[in-house]
């Protein structure tokens, strides 16, 4: 498991990363969601050790973390980094055997991630030959190689298409399947909440949120959809409601945490047909805008 405890990073008198903390767990895929600037990649480089911190500890499995731990680490940075003018195979089976693989074995774990990502016919092009989506493809392969014991991904889905994302959330899925666990940071939150087991929110340098999906979208005042036909502002009338948004043909309608639903359908049903009545939960880009709408 890899544990961040109160990071900081200062540039000059910028806090890029303020009292980060939080937890990448054996078998989860993580999402690490944030706006522009919110601190993602600065928090990243600090668990590759590419950038020093300025406080706070990060740990693997219980003991900070040491520059042996982060060779195992798979890391697709930002700013990529391959050789534009290199072979896809040559530089792939190159970087397998910097992280400890005999040149047989490089070979064929790289032709396999290459078949798996869909390049293997573009296995002795140089890498500046291929599309944008493919170049990506490439580094993601990159960041695949050897065996990883953690896996620390900087936007690995900008740029695919539809059909790549999905082999490659299949694979990240996989990974996390067999235990390692996963960080990728996104801007795509419906992909986000559709594979991820954790989220980490960031805003302006501090972790605004965290947990599972479900705990996240989690609220204290449950909300209900009501359509009846008409604006239905009677029920702010009713006990237990403590917020009513009037619809032209019913309302959005909060409760309090001990309130129940029941006595609002009731006072619906006292007044005519009741078209719908239906929680309304809240989708993760939902949550993320409101926890970083400050
Ligand atoms: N090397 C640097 N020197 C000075 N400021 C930096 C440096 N790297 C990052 N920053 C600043 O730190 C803050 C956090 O940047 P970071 O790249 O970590 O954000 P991010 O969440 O990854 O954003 P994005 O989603 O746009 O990639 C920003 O204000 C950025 O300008």
């Amino acid at each position: 498991m890899l544990e961040l405890e109160e990071l900081v990073r200062d540039f000059g008198d910028h806090r890029a990363v303020d009292q980060v903390s939080f937890r990448v767990s054996r078998g989860r895929l993580t999402g690490f969601v944030g706006g522009n600037g919110a601190g993602k990649t600065t928090t990243m480089r600090m668990i590759m050790g590419v950038l020093a911190t300025n406080r706070g500890e990060i740990r693997w499995d219980g003991a900070p973390v040491t520059a042996a731990d982060r060779r195992d680490f798979g890391y697709m940075p930002e700013e990529r980094g391959l050789y534009p003018k290199q072979t896809v195979l040559g530089q792939l089976v190159y970087l397998a055997r910097l992280r400890g693989q005999g040149n047989a074995e490089a070979r064929r774990h790289t032709l396999e991630l290459l078949e798996r990502l869909g390049l293997a016919e573009k296995s002795q092009s140089r890498l500046e030959s291929l599309s944008l989506g493919n170049q990506q493809r490439v580094q993601i392969a990159a960041a695949l190689l050897g065996s990883p014991k953690l896996l620390v991904l900087d936007e690995p889905f900008s740029g695919l298409d539809p059909h790549a994302v999905d082999t490659m959330a299949e694979l990240l899925r996989e990974y996390a399947a067999a235990g390692i666990p996963v960080l990728f940071s996104s801007h795509q939150l419906d992909l986000v909440e559709r594979l991820c087991d954790d989220l980490v929110i960031m805003a302006s340098g501090h972790v605004v949120g965290k947990g599972t999906a479900d705990e996240l979208r989690h609220r204290d005042r449950p909300r209900y959809h009501l359509v009846t036909g008409a604006p239905a502002g009677w029920a702010r009338d009713v006990p237990g409601v403590t917020d009513v948004e009037e619809l032209p043909d019913g309302a959005r309608v909060e409760l309090a945490a001990d309130a129940d639903p029941g006595e609002l359908l009731t006072q619906a049903l006292g007044r005519g047909a009741v078209h719908a009545f239906t929680p309304l939960v809240p989708s993760i880009a939902d949550v993320y805008r409101e926890m970083t709408s400050a």
